[in-house]
């Protein structure tokens, strides 16, 4: 059964970890070791606050490690920090966390008075119907590159993107009862999986 692990160094861990375990064959981890990183076929990096999770992340020496099984393939799904720490290029920062993904992001990009607000959309490649969608003191991504699908924008601001085996939401859908875009990740992890064991056994 293919086993995808969120990254438990902080933030909204247990909450995708029951989004996962109500998926059909799919077995959610916590993982925050290298081994525990290199024995899962998908990652999520949740929500919670980037520069602690990044400053963790180089604490326990696991961004290369992350950074080259994403690069070999491996899918991952950053939500709300885990969106800022895949990112590229971060406004006003010099430097980046995991530096993956083809994006410019905006931290805390909705301001004071918009900390935190829900609204909803739909998502074409996610799920014909519509999907609620919990900001909390959310990123934005200000820029995407051309090889970056733009998968969903919510007041002309792009919250939602995939590029190749990574995909991205600047939203929360671990904090609602829909599943839709877990069960995306959960297809994207299968079809990944499927697609190493045939390359090795073609070898
Ligand atoms: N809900 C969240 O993950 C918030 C992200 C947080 N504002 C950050 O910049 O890291």
């Amino acid at each position: 059964m293919p086993a995808i692990g969120v990254l438990a160094l902080q933030g909204a861990v247990q909450e995708h970890l029951d989004c996962l375990n109500a998926l059909p064959d799919i077995e959610g981890i916590a993982v925050k070791k290298a081994a525990e990183i290199n024995a899962v076929d998908g990652l999520i990096l949740p929500g919670g606050e980037s520069t602690t999770m990044g400053k963790l992340l180089r604490e326990f020496d696991l961004s290369q490690r992350i950074i080259d099984r994403v690069q070999s393939g491996m899918p991952v799904w950053g939500t709300c920090a885990g969106m800022i720490l895949l990112a590229k290029k971060i406004v006003g920062q010099d430097n980046c966390h995991l530096g993956l993904m083809d994006i410019t992001v905006q931290r805390n990009a909705y301001g004071s008075q918009l900390d935190s607000f829900t609204t909803e959309a739909v998502i074409p490649e996610i799920s014909p119907d519509a999907i609620p969608l919990v900001f909390i003191r959310a990123p934005y991504v200000e820029n995407a590159a051309v090889n970056v699908t733009i998968l969903a924008t919510v007041d002309g601001k792009i919250v939602a993107v995939e590029e190749k085996n990574m995909l991205a939401t600047a939203f929360h859908p671990e904090l609602t009862n829909n599943l839709a875009f877990h069960s995306y990740f959960a297809a994207k992890v299968k079809a990944s999986k499927n697609n190493s064991i045939c390359s090795c056994l073609a070898r």
